[in-house]
């Protein structure tokens, strides 16, 4: 039987791995699963995380997802495909990636027989996606465009931008689902399959909830196969290389939680080029930390997986400075 490809796309901390993580519980518990990450930066930050989740992860750093997989996505995806016979290919673009670069190298007709895309997921932050269609729309709009499914994210945390960013998601996509609940309250089934949820829960959403669905969804029973020919090298633009800088770090300091906090202050206030994005695990004084920074918004929690390392997206970013202030390497 063909394995089902799933897409998880979103731009930079919408979401994306913490959604996998639901899916990988919830939904694909008793499957094979196989990741495909790309991720930006030298070393991924999500691999390490999900692969604590005893799933096999594939990863591809740095540069576009169709042309940087072992240099042929198709033959690498058949190689995936025939090593690990997966009954379910989840694949995690760069928060900086187009969605529809990737669904059209998935619709190569060599893969037709052995993977079919059976829905494109993106995760759209509610803070955070008027800002980011202003600025990065290029990315952004093609990742929504091309949804199958937009689930919005931060929605409990921040309830009055959900009808905005409701609205901005429908203006550039008639056809998707829109999925507005808080993520605690949804479960996997309805976000990969909203058009069953949705009468069931229709009547329950409470202020600013929506869960709506356009025509023509087509996650799962309508078949998700769109059209194109593949994406080789040089035949697209790829864009994002030109836009973001990525900087990685490599560090075995071991940080108090004040210390990374005082660090990624001093980093905001010194205004080291613009980040929009950083993530890391590293040493705290009891056990390893994940780091996950978006501009106004840090977190640090204990995590399982080990790492060393510090990953920033951003413009006009300045490698050293950034390794002065966290001690890099
Ligand atoms: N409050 C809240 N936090 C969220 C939600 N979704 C994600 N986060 C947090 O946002 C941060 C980034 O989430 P990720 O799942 O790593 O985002 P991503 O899209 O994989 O990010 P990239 O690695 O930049 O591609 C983490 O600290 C998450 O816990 C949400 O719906 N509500």
């Amino acid at each position: 039987m063909a394995a089902e490809l799933y897409v998880i796309s979103g731009f930079l901390g919408a979401g994306k791995t913490t959604l996998i993580q639901k899916l990988l519980k919830e939904a694909f518990r008793n499957e094979k699963v196989v990741l495909i990450e790309n991720d930006f930066g030298e070393i991924s930050i999500d691999a390490a995380l999900l692969k604590s989740s005893g799933v096999e992860v594939k990863e591809i750093n740095a540069g576009c997802i169709c042309c940087s997989l072992s240099g042929d996505f198709v033959k690498a995806l058949k190689e995936l495909l025939d090593r690990f016979r997966p009954d379910k290919i989840i694949i995690e673009p760069s928060g900086v990636g187009k969605l529809s670069d990737i669904i059209k190298a998935c619709s190569d007709p060599r893969l037709k027989p052995l993977a079919t895309v059976k829905c494109k997921i993106t995760v759209a932050d509610v803070k955070r996606c008027k800002l980011y269609l202003d600025n990065f729309g290029e990315f952004f709009e093609d990742q929504i465009k091309h949804a199958d499914v937009v689930l919005l994210s931060r929605t409990e945390t921040f309830p009055d931008k959900v009808d905005s960013a409701y609205k901005l998601v429908r203006e550039l996509n008639a056809h998707s689902a829109i999925i507005a609940k808080a993520w605690s309250r949804i479960t996997a089934a309805e976000i990969l399959h909203p058009e069953h949820e949705h009468h069931k829960h229709h009547k329950h959403h409470g202020h600013g909830e929506h869960c709506s669905h356009g025509q023509g969804c087509s996650c799962g029973h309508h078949g998700a196969q769109v059209h194109g020919e593949h994406c080789s090298s040089g035949h697209h633009n790829h864009g994002a290389e030109d836009i973001f800088d990525t900087v990685t770090i490599r560090t075995k300091r071991i940080f108090s939680r004040e210390d990374l906090k005082a660090r990624v202050s001093k980093m905001e206030q010194g205004a080291k080029g613009t980040i929009l994005r950083a993530k890391g695990i590293v040493r705290g004084t009891s056990g390893w930390v994940n780091l996950q920074y978006l501009p106004g918004d840090l977190k640090i929690t204990k995590c399982a997986a080990g790492g060393d390392m510090l990953c920033f997206i951003g413009r006009n970013l300045n490698r050293q400075e950034l390794v002065i202030l966290f001690g890099g390497e």
